[in-house]
Protein backbone atom coordinates (compact mmCIF):
# COMPACT_ATOMS: atom_id res chain seq x y z
CA UNK A 1 0.00 0.00 0.00
CA UNK A 2 1.29 3.50 -0.49
CA UNK A 3 -0.12 5.99 1.72
CA UNK A 4 -0.26 9.82 0.43
CA UNK A 5 -1.21 12.47 2.84
CA UNK A 6 -1.72 16.09 1.95
CA UNK A 7 -2.59 19.06 3.63
CA UNK A 8 -6.29 20.03 4.02
CA UNK A 9 -6.26 23.33 4.07
CA UNK A 10 -4.09 25.92 2.00
CA UNK A 11 -4.12 29.54 2.67
CA UNK A 12 -2.28 31.87 0.53
CA UNK A 13 -3.12 35.70 0.68
CA UNK A 14 -2.69 39.15 2.81
CA UNK A 15 -3.00 39.70 6.67
CA UNK A 16 -3.25 36.12 7.75
CA UNK A 17 -1.63 36.35 11.23
CA UNK A 18 -4.78 36.48 12.87
CA UNK A 19 -6.78 33.91 11.15
CA UNK A 20 -4.50 30.84 12.29
CA UNK A 21 -7.41 30.66 14.95
CA UNK A 22 -10.40 30.27 12.55
CA UNK A 23 -8.42 27.65 10.38
CA UNK A 24 -7.45 25.70 14.00
CA UNK A 25 -11.28 25.77 15.10
CA UNK A 26 -12.56 24.90 11.77
CA UNK A 27 -9.96 21.55 12.19
CA UNK A 28 -11.20 21.23 15.10
CA UNK A 29 -7.51 20.77 16.62
CA UNK A 30 -7.44 21.04 20.06
CA UNK A 31 -7.77 23.61 23.39
CA UNK A 32 -3.93 23.27 23.95
CA UNK A 33 -1.03 24.92 21.25
CA UNK A 34 2.32 25.28 20.31
CA UNK A 35 4.05 27.65 18.57
CA UNK A 36 7.62 27.33 17.49
CA UNK A 37 9.47 30.25 16.21
CA UNK A 38 13.03 31.23 15.45
CA UNK A 39 14.88 34.32 17.52
CA UNK A 40 14.21 36.21 14.35
CA UNK A 41 10.50 34.55 13.21
CA UNK A 42 9.67 35.46 16.42
CA UNK A 43 9.56 38.72 16.00
CA UNK A 44 8.91 38.94 11.98
CA UNK A 45 5.24 37.04 12.93
CA UNK A 46 5.48 34.94 15.56
CA UNK A 47 4.52 36.74 18.41
CA UNK A 48 1.86 38.36 16.56
CA UNK A 49 0.10 35.08 15.56
CA UNK A 50 0.75 34.44 19.21
CA UNK A 51 -1.03 37.03 20.45
CA UNK A 52 -3.84 36.50 18.30
CA UNK A 53 -4.05 32.25 19.06
CA UNK A 54 -3.94 33.58 22.83
CA UNK A 55 -7.29 34.99 22.42
CA UNK A 56 -9.03 31.29 21.85
CA UNK A 57 -6.54 29.00 22.52
CA UNK A 58 -4.21 27.69 25.75
CA UNK A 59 -0.53 28.31 23.88
CA UNK A 60 2.76 27.46 24.70
CA UNK A 61 5.88 29.37 22.86
CA UNK A 62 8.96 27.72 22.13
CA UNK A 63 12.25 29.04 20.45
CA UNK A 64 13.86 26.68 17.99
CA UNK A 65 17.32 27.44 16.92
CA UNK A 66 17.69 25.03 14.53
CA UNK A 67 16.80 21.55 12.63
CA UNK A 68 18.16 19.05 14.57
CA UNK A 69 17.23 16.29 16.54
CA UNK A 70 18.21 17.88 20.15
CA UNK A 71 15.67 20.60 18.86
CA UNK A 72 13.07 18.10 17.79
CA UNK A 73 13.50 16.21 21.41
CA UNK A 74 13.12 19.46 23.03
CA UNK A 75 9.59 20.44 21.94
CA UNK A 76 8.73 16.79 22.19
CA UNK A 77 9.55 17.16 25.66
CA UNK A 78 7.31 20.44 25.91
CA UNK A 79 4.73 18.79 23.42
CA UNK A 80 3.88 16.02 26.19
CA UNK A 81 4.85 17.62 29.69
CA UNK A 82 2.58 20.41 28.52
CA UNK A 83 0.01 18.22 27.27
CA UNK A 84 -0.52 19.48 23.83
CA UNK A 85 -3.16 19.28 21.33
CA UNK A 86 -1.05 21.08 18.04
CA UNK A 87 1.45 22.69 16.71
CA UNK A 88 1.96 25.93 14.68
CA UNK A 89 5.74 26.82 12.57
CA UNK A 90 6.52 30.05 12.00
CA UNK A 91 9.29 30.31 10.38
CA UNK A 92 12.14 28.89 7.43
CA UNK A 93 12.63 25.64 6.48
CA UNK A 94 14.35 24.97 9.92
CA UNK A 95 11.90 25.68 12.40
CA UNK A 96 8.92 24.13 9.83
CA UNK A 97 10.81 20.76 9.67
CA UNK A 98 10.75 20.38 13.89
CA UNK A 99 7.42 21.67 14.31
CA UNK A 100 6.95 18.63 11.35
CA UNK A 101 8.64 15.94 12.96
CA UNK A 102 7.85 16.78 16.31
CA UNK A 103 4.24 17.04 15.83
CA UNK A 104 4.51 13.56 13.75
CA UNK A 105 6.16 11.84 16.70
CA UNK A 106 3.79 12.87 18.93
CA UNK A 107 0.81 12.25 16.66
CA UNK A 108 -0.50 15.47 17.03
CA UNK A 109 -1.19 18.01 13.86
CA UNK A 110 0.98 20.75 12.72
CA UNK A 111 0.00 24.00 10.90
CA UNK A 112 2.85 25.45 8.31
CA UNK A 113 3.59 29.18 8.59
CA UNK A 114 6.02 30.40 6.00
CA UNK A 115 7.60 33.50 6.73
CA UNK A 116 10.09 32.80 3.23
CA UNK A 117 9.69 31.30 0.15
CA UNK A 118 13.01 29.72 0.29
CA UNK A 119 12.42 26.23 0.73
CA UNK A 120 10.05 23.50 -0.82
CA UNK A 121 9.31 22.19 3.14
CA UNK A 122 6.08 24.03 3.29
CA UNK A 123 3.91 21.53 2.51
CA UNK A 124 6.11 18.25 2.01
CA UNK A 125 5.31 15.29 4.47
CA UNK A 126 9.64 14.70 4.86
CA UNK A 127 11.98 16.86 7.46
CA UNK A 128 15.35 17.44 6.73
CA UNK A 129 16.88 16.91 10.08
CA UNK A 130 20.63 17.38 11.57
CA UNK A 131 21.93 14.26 12.92
CA UNK A 132 25.33 12.99 13.81
CA UNK A 133 26.86 16.12 11.67
CA UNK A 134 24.65 15.23 8.42
CA UNK A 135 20.89 15.75 7.18
CA UNK A 136 19.11 12.74 7.10
CA UNK A 137 15.22 12.80 5.29
CA UNK A 138 12.78 11.98 7.99
CA UNK A 139 9.49 10.55 6.96
CA UNK A 140 7.27 12.30 8.87
CA UNK A 141 3.44 13.56 7.94
CA UNK A 142 2.63 16.99 5.97
CA UNK A 143 0.75 19.94 7.55
CA UNK A 144 -3.01 20.18 8.31
CA UNK A 145 -2.85 23.54 6.51
CA UNK A 146 -0.48 25.99 5.24
CA UNK A 147 -1.26 29.68 5.97
CA UNK A 148 1.13 31.20 3.80
CA UNK A 149 1.10 34.96 4.84
CA UNK A 150 2.13 37.09 1.58
CA UNK A 151 2.46 40.42 3.55
CA UNK A 152 4.98 38.34 5.88
CA UNK A 153 6.98 36.48 2.92
CA UNK A 154 7.52 39.64 1.13
CA UNK A 155 9.33 41.46 4.12
CA UNK A 156 11.67 39.10 4.26
CA UNK A 157 15.14 39.79 2.42
CA UNK A 158 15.11 39.25 -1.69
CA UNK A 159 17.94 36.37 -1.31
CA UNK A 160 15.33 34.29 0.42
CA UNK A 161 13.03 34.69 -2.57
CA UNK A 162 15.89 33.65 -5.16
CA UNK A 163 17.03 30.66 -2.83
CA UNK A 164 13.39 29.46 -3.14
CA UNK A 165 13.77 29.39 -7.12
CA UNK A 166 16.82 27.03 -6.19
CA UNK A 167 15.40 24.72 -4.80
CA UNK A 168 13.18 24.24 -7.55
CA UNK A 169 14.97 24.10 -10.05
CA UNK A 170 17.25 21.38 -8.48
CA UNK A 171 13.79 19.17 -9.37
CA UNK A 172 15.48 18.63 -12.92
CA UNK A 173 18.33 17.04 -11.56
CA UNK A 174 16.42 14.99 -8.79
CA UNK A 175 13.96 13.82 -11.24
CA UNK A 176 16.62 12.69 -13.67
CA UNK A 177 18.62 11.26 -10.84
CA UNK A 178 15.46 9.26 -9.92
CA UNK A 179 15.17 7.45 -13.30
CA UNK A 180 17.85 7.07 -13.14
CA UNK A 181 18.06 5.10 -9.78
CA UNK A 182 14.53 3.43 -11.23
CA UNK A 183 16.37 1.78 -14.45
CA UNK A 184 19.78 1.00 -12.35
CA UNK A 185 18.28 0.21 -8.78
CA UNK A 186 14.83 -0.81 -9.89
CA UNK A 187 13.50 2.09 -7.43
CA UNK A 188 10.00 2.96 -7.13
CA UNK A 189 9.55 5.54 -9.18
CA UNK A 190 6.27 7.80 -9.48
CA UNK A 191 5.41 9.62 -13.03
CA UNK A 192 2.78 11.94 -11.55
CA UNK A 193 5.06 13.20 -8.28
CA UNK A 194 8.00 13.69 -10.82
CA UNK A 195 5.97 15.72 -13.53
CA UNK A 196 4.28 17.71 -10.85
CA UNK A 197 7.84 18.63 -9.60
CA UNK A 198 9.06 19.21 -13.07
CA UNK A 199 6.33 21.17 -13.38
CA UNK A 200 7.44 23.81 -10.46
CA UNK A 201 10.98 23.57 -11.98
CA UNK A 202 9.79 24.72 -15.59
CA UNK A 203 7.53 26.99 -14.08
CA UNK A 204 10.58 29.22 -12.51
CA UNK A 205 12.67 29.16 -15.89
CA UNK A 206 9.47 30.61 -17.85
CA UNK A 207 8.73 33.07 -14.49
CA UNK A 208 12.50 34.57 -14.31
CA UNK A 209 11.68 37.64 -15.24
CA UNK A 210 8.32 38.08 -13.34
CA UNK A 211 10.34 36.51 -9.79
CA UNK A 212 12.86 38.96 -10.04
CA UNK A 213 10.71 41.84 -9.84
CA UNK A 214 10.46 40.40 -6.18
CA UNK A 215 7.26 42.08 -5.43
CA UNK A 216 3.98 40.33 -4.53
CA UNK A 217 3.30 38.72 -7.88
CA UNK A 218 6.97 36.96 -7.61
CA UNK A 219 6.30 35.64 -4.20
CA UNK A 220 2.98 34.19 -4.73
CA UNK A 221 4.56 31.97 -8.05
CA UNK A 222 7.43 31.30 -5.81
CA UNK A 223 4.91 29.80 -3.21
CA UNK A 224 2.68 28.07 -5.32
CA UNK A 225 5.70 26.33 -7.00
CA UNK A 226 6.96 25.52 -3.70
CA UNK A 227 3.95 24.08 -2.73
CA UNK A 228 3.48 21.91 -5.50
CA UNK A 229 6.91 20.66 -5.20
CA UNK A 230 6.14 19.64 -1.56
CA UNK A 231 2.73 18.15 -2.78
CA UNK A 232 4.92 15.96 -4.95
CA UNK A 233 7.64 14.60 -2.09
CA UNK A 234 4.21 13.87 -0.19
CA UNK A 235 2.73 11.89 -3.47
CA UNK A 236 6.26 10.07 -3.84
CA UNK A 237 6.43 9.26 -0.16
CA UNK A 238 9.63 10.65 0.40
CA UNK A 239 12.16 13.67 -0.87
CA UNK A 240 13.71 11.96 -4.58
CA UNK A 241 11.38 14.08 -6.57
CA UNK A 242 13.07 17.03 -4.94
CA UNK A 243 16.15 15.81 -3.82
CA UNK A 244 19.39 14.21 -5.56
CA UNK A 245 23.12 14.82 -6.30
CA UNK A 246 22.85 18.34 -6.05
CA UNK A 247 21.23 18.12 -2.74
CA UNK A 248 23.94 15.98 -1.86
CA UNK A 249 26.08 18.21 -2.23
CA UNK A 250 24.34 21.10 -0.19
CA UNK A 251 24.00 18.68 2.39
CA UNK A 252 27.90 17.86 2.21
CA UNK A 253 28.46 21.89 2.19
CA UNK A 254 26.32 22.26 5.42
CA UNK A 255 28.90 19.65 6.76
CA UNK A 256 32.38 21.17 5.84
CA UNK A 257 31.46 24.39 4.97
CA UNK A 258 32.85 27.20 8.00
CA UNK A 259 30.46 29.58 6.20
CA UNK A 260 26.95 27.85 4.56
CA UNK A 261 25.18 29.73 2.37
CA UNK A 262 21.34 29.42 2.12
CA UNK A 263 19.51 25.98 1.41
CA UNK A 264 18.30 26.80 -2.00
CA UNK A 265 21.49 28.49 -2.84
CA UNK A 266 23.53 25.92 -2.43
CA UNK A 267 21.03 23.46 -4.29
CA UNK A 268 20.51 25.87 -6.94
CA UNK A 269 24.57 26.15 -7.78
CA UNK A 270 24.30 21.86 -7.16
CA UNK A 271 21.85 22.00 -10.08
CA UNK A 272 24.16 23.58 -12.44
CA UNK A 273 26.94 21.11 -11.72
CA UNK A 274 24.48 17.76 -11.83
CA UNK A 275 22.83 18.81 -15.02
CA UNK A 276 26.03 18.99 -16.77
CA UNK A 277 27.17 15.38 -15.05
CA UNK A 278 23.69 14.70 -16.55
CA UNK A 279 24.09 16.18 -19.89
CA UNK A 280 21.33 18.73 -19.41
CA UNK A 281 21.44 21.70 -20.68
CA UNK A 282 23.16 23.40 -17.82
CA UNK A 283 23.30 26.96 -19.14
CA UNK A 284 19.82 27.60 -18.83
CA UNK A 285 19.64 26.48 -15.38
CA UNK A 286 22.79 28.87 -14.70
CA UNK A 287 20.76 31.78 -17.02
CA UNK A 288 17.60 31.34 -14.97
CA UNK A 289 19.65 31.59 -11.66
CA UNK A 290 21.40 34.55 -12.69
CA UNK A 291 18.18 36.52 -14.18
CA UNK A 292 16.80 35.78 -10.82
CA UNK A 293 19.67 36.96 -9.09
CA UNK A 294 20.42 33.62 -7.25
CA UNK A 295 24.23 32.37 -6.79
CA UNK A 296 26.06 30.49 -9.77
CA UNK A 297 29.36 30.04 -8.71
CA UNK A 298 31.38 29.98 -5.18
CA UNK A 299 32.31 33.58 -4.92
CA UNK A 300 28.54 34.60 -5.08
CA UNK A 301 27.48 31.88 -2.26
CA UNK A 302 30.92 33.24 0.16
CA UNK A 303 32.26 29.47 0.07
CA UNK A 304 35.74 28.78 -0.83
CA UNK A 305 36.48 26.84 -3.69
CA UNK A 306 38.47 24.02 -1.68
CA UNK A 307 34.87 23.43 0.03
CA UNK A 308 32.77 22.68 -3.47
CA UNK A 309 35.20 21.09 -4.74
CA UNK A 310 35.49 18.63 -1.37
CA UNK A 311 31.66 18.26 -1.13
CA UNK A 312 31.51 17.58 -4.77
CA UNK A 313 34.35 14.23 -4.13
CA UNK A 314 31.74 13.38 -0.72
CA UNK A 315 28.31 14.10 -1.51
CA UNK A 316 27.69 10.52 -2.35
CA UNK A 317 28.77 9.79 1.36
CA UNK A 318 25.82 11.31 2.76
CA UNK A 319 23.19 9.21 2.03
CA UNK A 320 24.44 6.20 0.04
CA UNK A 321 20.94 4.72 0.39
CA UNK A 322 20.22 7.41 -2.50
CA UNK A 323 21.32 6.81 -5.83
CA UNK A 324 22.62 8.99 -8.31
CA UNK A 325 24.56 10.25 -10.83
CA UNK A 326 27.23 10.39 -8.59
CA UNK A 327 27.24 6.46 -8.63
CA UNK A 328 28.56 4.83 -5.36
CA UNK A 329 31.92 5.80 -5.90
CA UNK A 330 31.31 9.65 -6.32
CA UNK A 331 33.88 11.98 -8.21
CA UNK A 332 37.67 11.67 -8.18
CA UNK A 333 39.12 15.21 -7.33
CA UNK A 334 39.98 15.77 -10.94
CA UNK A 335 36.42 15.07 -12.47
CA UNK A 336 34.77 17.25 -9.39
CA UNK A 337 37.35 20.10 -9.76
CA UNK A 338 36.60 19.65 -13.94
CA UNK A 339 32.97 19.97 -13.45
CA UNK A 340 33.14 22.94 -11.36
CA UNK A 341 35.83 24.75 -13.58
CA UNK A 342 33.75 23.94 -16.96
CA UNK A 343 30.50 25.01 -15.46
CA UNK A 344 31.83 28.26 -13.77
CA UNK A 345 30.83 27.35 -10.27
CA UNK A 346 34.80 28.03 -9.48
N1 LIG B 1 11.50 19.02 4.58
C1 LIG B 1 11.69 19.36 3.34
O1 LIG B 1 11.05 18.84 2.41
C2 LIG B 1 12.67 20.44 3.03
C3 LIG B 1 13.47 20.94 4.02
N2 LIG B 1 14.37 21.93 3.76
C4 LIG B 1 15.20 22.39 4.86
O2 LIG B 1 14.88 23.73 5.17
C5 LIG B 1 16.02 24.39 5.68
C6 LIG B 1 16.31 25.63 4.87
O3 LIG B 1 15.31 26.56 5.07
P1 LIG B 1 15.59 28.12 4.93
O4 LIG B 1 14.27 28.77 5.03
O5 LIG B 1 16.41 28.36 3.73
O6 LIG B 1 16.54 28.45 6.17
P2 LIG B 1 16.30 28.55 7.74
O7 LIG B 1 14.96 28.07 8.14
O8 LIG B 1 17.45 27.84 8.34
O9 LIG B 1 16.37 30.11 8.01
C7 LIG B 1 17.54 30.84 7.73
C8 LIG B 1 17.51 32.16 8.46
O10 LIG B 1 16.50 33.01 7.91
C9 LIG B 1 15.79 33.63 8.96
N3 LIG B 1 14.46 34.05 8.49
C10 LIG B 1 13.32 33.32 8.35
N4 LIG B 1 12.32 34.09 7.88
C11 LIG B 1 12.83 35.33 7.72
C12 LIG B 1 12.29 36.57 7.26
N5 LIG B 1 11.01 36.69 6.86
N6 LIG B 1 13.11 37.66 7.23
C13 LIG B 1 14.40 37.56 7.62
N7 LIG B 1 14.97 36.42 8.07
C14 LIG B 1 14.19 35.31 8.11
C15 LIG B 1 15.77 32.59 10.04
O11 LIG B 1 15.47 33.19 11.29
P3 LIG B 1 15.44 32.39 12.68
O12 LIG B 1 16.87 32.41 13.16
O13 LIG B 1 14.52 33.17 13.52
O14 LIG B 1 14.96 31.00 12.40
C16 LIG B 1 17.19 32.04 9.95
O15 LIG B 1 18.08 32.85 10.68
C17 LIG B 1 17.18 23.41 5.61
O16 LIG B 1 17.35 22.80 6.87
C18 LIG B 1 16.69 22.41 4.57
O17 LIG B 1 17.31 21.16 4.69
C19 LIG B 1 14.47 22.50 2.52
C20 LIG B 1 13.68 22.04 1.49
C21 LIG B 1 12.73 20.96 1.66
O1 LIG C 1 15.35 19.76 0.52
C1 LIG C 1 14.58 18.91 0.10
C2 LIG C 1 13.79 19.11 -1.12
O2 LIG C 1 13.95 20.39 -1.61
C3 LIG C 1 14.45 17.61 0.74
O3 LIG C 1 15.53 17.41 1.53
P1 LIG C 1 16.35 16.09 1.72
O4 LIG C 1 17.47 16.12 0.76
O5 LIG C 1 16.81 16.24 3.13
O6 LIG C 1 15.49 14.91 1.54
ZN1 LIG D 1 15.68 21.41 -0.90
Amino acid sequence: MHLMELPREVLLGENLKDKVSQVAKRLKLGEKALILYGPKTKEIAGKDVEKHLKDFFEVEGLIVKEASMKEVEKTLNVIRNEGINWVIGVGGGSIIDVAKLASFKADIPFISFPTTASHDGIASANASIKDLGTKTSVKARPPVAIIADVEVIKTAPYRYLAAGVGDMISNLTAVKDWELAHKIKGEYFSEYAASLSLMSAKMVIKNADIIRLGNEESVRKVIKGLISSGVAMSIAGSSRPASGAEHLFSHALDAIAPKPALHGEQCGVGTIIMAYLHGLKWQKIRETLKKVGAPTNAYELGIDPEYIVEALTIAHTIRPERYTILGKDGLTREAAEKAAKITGVI
